[in-house]
């Protein structure tokens, strides 16, 4: 059967406050989407000479060589629909994609499950924002526009990221076209609570599978949900299931979804009422193009916290006050009809949640908020306009967020700032020069959307 095409769009995010913290249910995130999106469009199959091909073909023309063909069957025992790369690289694991394969899996599976097995072909186009990556210095330095979705000219493995939670959106994205490509409305509709539940609950399902590992969720849950107040879920709701292919998987994986059988309802706090950004401020991200991610610091962060509660439970205590503070000033300001109320409020807040930060960098000896990323934020609070900043998520070296002022001047002394600034990152105890830079992104309240499909001609393959 052939299906009408569709788009699905997710935001990237930002854990404002809760970095570490939200990974314990006893506390929560301030996340904010971004209007970085990442863009999935499905389509029918174009077949040449009437041959139909029971493949489903994955694109991603902004990167080199991302193409990812996918053969699908049904397995036996309940094990749901396995897909195989075709590809003779992806055999040899040199070109393989893990989340879109495990997306794909996993939405497949669900969708054969609940109504058709039989799965028609498709061929699916990712499109990102040029944000979630950075900019090479050329095209940045130059006065022409540049295309709505950059070609980046190197392999996705090859393209700095900035952090803006890819993964996520991806999944996210492409799990939310896919249920909207094979499912009548009937079955699931993203416009409904219950289809954006639905949708959530298989995308976290798909996405700690490709990872390897149950994280906090909260970047899936701003990519369906947009802003808002982030309690994890147990994560006993997604340790227990098996494979794709193995027996059960998909009577597993649809008790996941739709909260029936062993699994049951997810404690899952969503409060988007909880989040507002004032009239008149916006965030803002500076991307420190040196930047390196430390590997396992949420590992060392965890066994210092195990190690030394005496000394980690005050940290999370306070922080957690200070991040509650946050949003509850920013809420007090976006509603109040006071406009003189100024922001020493908001600004108290940010520099609680720096000192919290900077006691469990120094308690646990990992570095979330490094010396040149003080320096950093430091300056950047010195501009007139600026309310505060933070080194949001795990920290370390990614971009870092600042609350401003929604004025021209501000922006532009930013960027001064920036344009002048030569960060010097603390890699491995060597120091290594970059550029900063401020994305274009600032926040987005909205979810996971449908788009119109016809909005991407140019770029689609
Ligand atoms: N445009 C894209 N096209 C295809 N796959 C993508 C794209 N962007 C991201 N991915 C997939 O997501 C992976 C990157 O995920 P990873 O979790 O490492 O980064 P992230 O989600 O951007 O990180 P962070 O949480 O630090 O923001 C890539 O290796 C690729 O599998
Ligand atoms: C450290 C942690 O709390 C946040 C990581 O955030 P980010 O990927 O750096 O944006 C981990 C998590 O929540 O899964």
């Amino acid at each position: 059967m052939v299906h009408d095409a569709v788009a699905v769009s997710a935001p990237g995010k930002v854990l404002l406050a809760g970095g570490y913290l939200v990974l314990d249910r006893a506390y929560t995130g301030l996340v904010f989407g971004l209007d970085a999106r990442i863009h999935v469009v499905v389509e029918d199959i174009q077949t040449r000479n009437g041959v139909t091909l029971n493949e489903i073909v994955v694109n991603s023309p902004q990167f080199l060589g991302a193409v990812w063909e996918y053969g699908y069957r049904l397995t036996e025992r309940d094990g749901g629909i396995k897909v195989t790369p075709l590809r003779v690289d992806a055999d040899l694991n040199l070109n393989r994609n893990v989340f879109v394969e495990t997306a794909l899996s996993y939405a497949l599976t669900y969708i054969a499950t609940v109504s058709s097995p039989v799965i028609s072909p498709a061929s699916v186009t990712i499109l990102a924002d040029n944000d979630y990556y950075s900019t090479p210095a050329d095209v940045a330095n130059s006065s022409a526009t540049p295309p709505r979705f950059h070609n980046f000219g190197v392999p996705i493995s090859k393209a700095h990221k900035t952090g803006l939670g890819s993964s996520a959106a991806l999944v996210t994205a492409f799990t939310g076209a896919l249920l909207t490509y094979y499912f009548p409305k009937r079955i699931l509709d993203l416009s409904t609570d219950s289809g954006l539940r639905k949708l959530h609950n298989l995308a976290q399902a798909a996405h700690c599978a490709a990872q390897g590992k149950v994280g906090s969720g909260f970047d899936v849950a701003s990519a369906v949900y947009g802003s808002c107040l982030y309690r994890r879920f147990s994560p006993s709701i997604l340790s227990h299931h098996v494979e794709p292919g193995k027996a059960k998987f998909a009577s597993q994986l649809r008790d996941i979804v739709e909260e029936t059988g062993e699994t049951g309802s997810w404690d899952t706090e969503i409060r988007k009422d909880a989040v507002k950004v004032p009239k008149g401020l916006r965030l803002v991200m500076c991307d420190v193009s040196c930047g390196s991610q430390t590997p396992g610091m949420v590992k060392q962060v965890l066994a210092w916290r195990k190690e030394e509660p005496e000394e980690a439970d005050p940290i999370w205590t306070e922080l957690q006050q200070a991040n509650e503070s946050l949003a509850t000033e920013l809420k007090a300001l976006a509603e109040s009809a006071e406009t003189a109320l100024g922001y020493d409020r908001v600004r108290q807040c940010f520099t609680r949640i720096r000192q919290g930060i900077r006691s469990m960098s120094e308690k646990s000896g990992v570095p979330i908020e490094p010396p040149s990323q003080s320096e950093l934020i430091d300056a950047c609070e010195a501009v007139p306009g600026v309310i505060g900043g933070v080194v949001p998520g795990a920290g370390g070296y990614d971009a870092i967020s600042l609350l401003i002022q929604d004025k021209d001047e501000t922006v532009n002394q930013l960027r001064k700032l920036l344009a002048d600034w030569e960060f010097k990152g603390e890699v491995d105890g060597e120091e290594g020069g970059g550029r900063v830079s401020m994305l274009g992104v600032r926040e987005e309240m909205v979810g996971v959307r449908a788009e119109d499909p016809k909005a991407y001609g140019d770029y689609l393959p």
